[in-house]
């Protein structure tokens, strides 16, 4: 059984449905990221979860159980919010024996547990400083070991890193993963960063205007994005539009290549950059290589076509064309998606 449902949740502000009939299952020990744009209704399905939203219509049930009469306090779900939120008076221990002292925990317990937790967030000894003299990311850990602390059934997430610098956040989410792992928690993240909902979950749920857009594993969404919008957010801008049949689509940027098997018909295709071949062949696509970025394993190339958008390329150093000369370009079946 899910340790987490949505059954058809819907929740209203004013005419507009934040939430629109969403339904999603949430295994024990699952690690679940939600993404999507700005206003997408990623807070406010957390929010319905904790119960500090309504739900218009539709269950949450936790453990099979309809959690629309249990008040917050009393379903077990730990929150850690986007500004963490810690108290500035007490100090990283007090902090973290914060829900302990809720609950009862007795004075020895209560330290000693502060003190485990403290250790596995990579802060051991910290429990006297005083959060204002913690770094951003201390601080994080710090709300992450006060969430952890009355070990709730589900911890929640809203943008957990968001405040954090791009180093720092891709080396906690790394640290978040492998202690979730650790420590078997079922987690329900919520995030605008797919990089950060990629590296972290074990599943990703992309949402749009209240809806679920596409479920799948990281893995899965990255390589078969469902959709046009599934695919521009995650930073794929080589969609144009296309009639597929025969193994081919027809394109504004000429004849591609579909992989077997591609559902026919009018729709749209993407290429991934790694698909846009830069070579000398007759009846390749002519192109202008607009601009070429250095990163890093290989080289980002823009790339004029005779008609329609631009083309985005990623080529190895060595095949890396001179800004402003002309390429032909060739494109990769495999590296080809019919969108739905
Ligand atoms: N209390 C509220 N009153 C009225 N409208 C609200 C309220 N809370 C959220 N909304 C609206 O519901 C929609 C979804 O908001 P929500 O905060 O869930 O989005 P989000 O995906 O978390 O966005 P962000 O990434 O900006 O935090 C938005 O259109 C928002 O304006």
């Amino acid at each position: 059984m899910a340790l987490l449902s949505l059954d058809g949740v819907t929740v209203r502000f004013g005419a507009r449905a934040a939430l629109d009939a969403v339904d999603l299952d949430v295994a024990e020990q699952e690690t679940v990221c939600v993404l999507g744009p700005s206003g997408s209704g990623k807070s406010t399905l957390l929010r319905v979860v904790a119960g500090l939203q309504h739900a218009d219509s539709g269950r949450v049930l936790l453990s099979g159980r309809d959690q629309s009469d249990v008040p917050v306090h009393r379903r077990g779900v730990g929150l850690m919010f986007q500004d963490h939120q810690l108290f500035p008076q007490r100090d990283a221990g007090g902090n973290v024996a914060f829900g302990l002292r809720m609950r009862g925990v007795g004075r020895v317990e209560r330290d000693r547990r502060v003190a485990e937790l403290l250790e596995l967030v990579g802060l051991p000894g910290a429990g006297r400083r005083a959060v204002a003299s913690l770094s951003g990311g201390e601080q994080q850990r710090v709300a992450l070991a006060r969430a952890l602390a009355p070990e709730p059934r589900l911890l929640m997430l809203d943008e957990p890193l968001g405040q954090l610098d791009r180093g720092l956040r891709e080396r906690l989410v790394v640290e978040l993963r492998e202690l979730f792992g650790r420590l078997g928690t079922t987690v329900l993240a919520v995030t605008h960063d797919q990089g950060e909902a990629f590296a972290l979950a074990d599943r990703v749920v992309v949402m749009r205007e209240g809806r679920i857009a596409q479920t799948g594993t990281p893995l899965e969404v990255w390589q078969r994005p469902a959709d046009e919008f599934v695919a521009r957010f995650l930073g794929f801008d080589n969609v144009v539009p296309a009639t597929v049949g025969g193994g081919v689509a027809d394109t504004v940027w000429g004849r591609i290549p579909v992989p077997d098997g591609s559902r026919e018909g009018k729709g749209s295709v993407l290429v991934r950059p790694p698909g846009v071949r830069i070579r000398e062949t007759p009846d390749g696509l002519r192109c202008v290589a607009e601009t070429c970025v250095f990163r890093g394993d290989h080289v980002a190339v823009r790339l004029r076509p005779p008609r329609g958008p631009l083309l985005e390329a990623e080529v190895p150093l060595r095949d890396a064309p001179e800004t402003g000369a002309e390429v032909t370009v060739a494109f990769a079946a495999e590296e080809v998606v019919v969108l739905g």
